[in-house]
């Protein structure tokens, strides 16, 4: 049986070449020395973070965009992906819990000041759905000028929230006062028929402010797992931080309609 022939053709592009697998393998450098087994396990869980956080930002703006100029389908489309990559980023918390405290402890010591509180694509993502709070851009320390533009940028520009009271508008629905805005949340979840399009952009926005929030609250128990009720790297009161942020919200108007129909 000869091996097939497939997979070379002109042996122009490969798997490694187009997806610079070595530069990608290269990137995971542990500080702990002699490494500690773990390590490479906490590096490589957030730099996948990281790449998901990468495609979040782009979809999501893509659907801010999209908003912007007057459309609901497509932004609807790239939330429910949104949704997906989220259940992901709550579900591999479960990998890291495979690591106990001790082990933790063999390279903790190494990490501070550094934390996920200076993750600059997790603050976008937060800023561009519409939770914008300039204190983190005087509160991170060692920002780059490049990530700090970024940030300014995601405050400056309109947010997911922005995008969807502008569909509203075009659909011909009255949003400067909140009085006006629940009577439009009013109107179209009572006439699915005419308005299922908005209604279901609206649920869309709905899942992503859900999933965040269940990231926060996973964030909280891996935190606990691993260091108790110790400050956090960041300097923070640790899980006790964490646990005031869970019940933040990117959409508290969609969450008040539930409780006036
Ligand atoms: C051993 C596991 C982990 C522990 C013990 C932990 C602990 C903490 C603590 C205590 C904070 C508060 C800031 C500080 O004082 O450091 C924090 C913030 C944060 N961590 Fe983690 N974390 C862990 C894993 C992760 C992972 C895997 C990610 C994925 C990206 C992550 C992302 C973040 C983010 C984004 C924040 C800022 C949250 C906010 O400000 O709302 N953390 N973490
Ligand atoms: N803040 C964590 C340390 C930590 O998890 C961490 C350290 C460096 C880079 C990212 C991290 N993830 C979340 O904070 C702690 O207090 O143990």
């Amino acid at each position: 049986m000869t091996a097939p022939n497939f997979g070379e053709q002109g042996g122009r592009l490969t798997y490694g070449t187009y997806l610079r697998i070595a530069e990608l393998l290269e990137q995971q450098v542990p500080e702990s020395d002699p490494a500690a087994h773990d390590e490479l396990l906490f590096i490589t869980i957030h730099q996948v973070y990281e790449l998901w956080f990468k495609l979040l930002l782009s979809e999501l703006t893509d659907a801010r965009d999209r908003m912007l100029a007057g459309e609901s389908y497509l932004p609807r489309v790239r939330l429910e992906r949104c949704r997906s990559i989220e259940r992901v980023l709550v579900g591999q918390v479960d990998v890291i819990d495979t690591m106990t405290p001790q082990d933790f402890l063999a390279f903790r010591n190494k990490l501070a000041p550094a934390s996920g509180f200076q993750s600059n694509q997790f603050r976008e993502i937060e800023f561009l759905s519409g939770l914008k709070d300039p204190s983190y851009l005087r509160r991170f320390r060692g920002l780059s000028e490049a990530e700090q533009a970024r940030l300014r940028r995601r405050l400056d520009e309109p947010s997911l929230w922005d995008a969807f009271l502008a569909v509203l508008v075009k659909a011909g629905f009255a949003v400067e006062t909140a009085e006006q805005r629940f009577e439009a949340y009013a109107v179209i979840a009572r006439d699915r028929e005419r308005y299922g399009q908005l209604w279901d952009l609206a649920e869309a926005l709905v899942d992503h402010d859900q999933a965040w929030s269940l990231w926060r609250a996973r964030h909280v128990l891996m935190a606990e797992r691993q260091i108790g009720t110790k400050p956090g790297t960041g300097g923070s009161a640790g899980g006790a931080y964490l646990r005031s942020r869970v019940e933040t919200r990117f959409y508290p108007e969609l969450w008040e309609l539930r409780s006036r129909l």
